[in-house]
């Protein structure tokens, strides 16, 4: 399997759901029957371990308020992400493209990842642009929009500001489990961050298609601010459950690597965006991950995963592609 950008944009259809849209009938979304809601968390409050212990090991996502980042900024980010998706012209975008056949290259995309089997090759209504932000090298915010005016600044400043709550995240989730505060910290070593901010255009059939199809992420921590056109959907004891927005709060989304580090006393969510027929809808996610050098393996005996080069684990997922959870699945033990 290999990944290729497809020259579309989902922005550019006008029409009905093209085939390679259309998801098989068993991931086709249906209306969630639960009415769960996933926790919320006062980072302010002093008595927060447990919660965070438990939000932890039931769900692996989890709301936080008072955060610490500026909720102007919250509501800037998503404003000038909207302007680029909608007032830029398509070719003006274009400008920003992704390199083609590059799995994670800077810019605006559409990604396709085609596959030999299973669902993968059903592509994602869905749009991004996706920004280097840290280490501070891989920063040049010359290759961010120039649209609309205050972009780079704002997108700088959410960087700074979300990567100073994902270390603090980090060290409440090491200390709720007896570790030292700046365990997951060290052992992830340079921290790499990248933003995406996707743009689901509204889908003409909601029901055959999904904006982003089922995975956990592969990093350590994803913060995420949405818009309020509901989209999101965390699995939760195999039903799919709606993670309705809350203005100025933050989705706090447990990876991969941090499954692995608590050897699996935590879980990554798996999570999934479905599509709307009369609205469109944005997200911003801010990906916190290590050098691809790094290798991750659990802090508790006996391990119950291999330890794994991270830069060997995003050629797995890529590769694979990541339907659920089949990735860190193959390093169970
Ligand atoms: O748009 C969303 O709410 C989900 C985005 C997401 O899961 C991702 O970019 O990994
Ligand atoms: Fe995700």
């Amino acid at each position: 399997m290999e990944v290729t950008e497809t020259p579309i944009r989902v922005q550019s259809i006008t029409q009905k759901v093209p085939p390679q849209y259309i998801q098989p009938l068993n991931l086709r979304p249906t209306k969630p029957t639960t009415n769960n809601t996933i926790p919320t968390i006062n980072l302010s409050s002093d008595v927060i371990t447990d919660d965070i212990s438990s939000a932890c090991r039931d769900w692996g996502a989890f709301h936080v308020v008072n955060h610490g980042v500026e909720k102007k900024l919250l509501d800037e980010i998503r404003r000038n992400g909207l302007g680029f998706f909608e007032e830029m012209s398509m070719e003006e975008k274009m400008k920003y493209g992704c390199e083609a056949g590059s799995a994670a290259s800077q810019g605006y995309g559409s990604k396709m990842l085609v596959a030999d089997g299973g669902n993968d090759g059903v592509l994602d209504w869905r749009d991004y642009f996706d920004h280097h932000t840290f280490p501070l090298s891989r920063r040049d915010p010359l290759r961010w929009p120039h649209f609309p005016n205050s972009y780079r600044e704002v997108v700088a400043q959410y960087s700074d500001q979300t990567k100073i709550l994902a270390q603090k995240l980090l060290g409440l989730i090491s200390t709720s489990l007896g570790l030292s505060s700046s365990f997951i910290e060290d052992a992830m070593g340079e921290l790499y961050q990248n933003i995406t901010i996707s743009y689901y255009p509204s889908c003409p059939q909601p029901e055959l298609t999904l904006g982003l199809q089922s995975h956990s992420d592969m990093g350590f921590i994803t913060l995420l601010i949405q818009d309020d056109v509901a989209g999101l959907q965390v699995l939760k004891d195999d039903e799919w459950v709606t993670v309705d927005p809350v203005s100025h709060a933050i989705l706090v989304i447990l990876g991969d690597q941090t499954e692995i580090i608590t050897n699996g006393i935590y879980k990554s969510s798996v999570h999934r965006a479905i599509t709307n027929a009369n609205k469109a809808r944005l997200s911003v996610a801010t990906f916190h991950d290590p050098a691809k050098t790094t290798t991750v393996s659990p802090a508790f005996k006996p391990p119950r995963y291999n330890q794994v080069v991270y830069g060997d684990y995003v050629k797995s997922w890529y590769t694979k592609g990541p339907n659920g959870k089949r990735n860190i699945d193959a390093l169970l033990i």
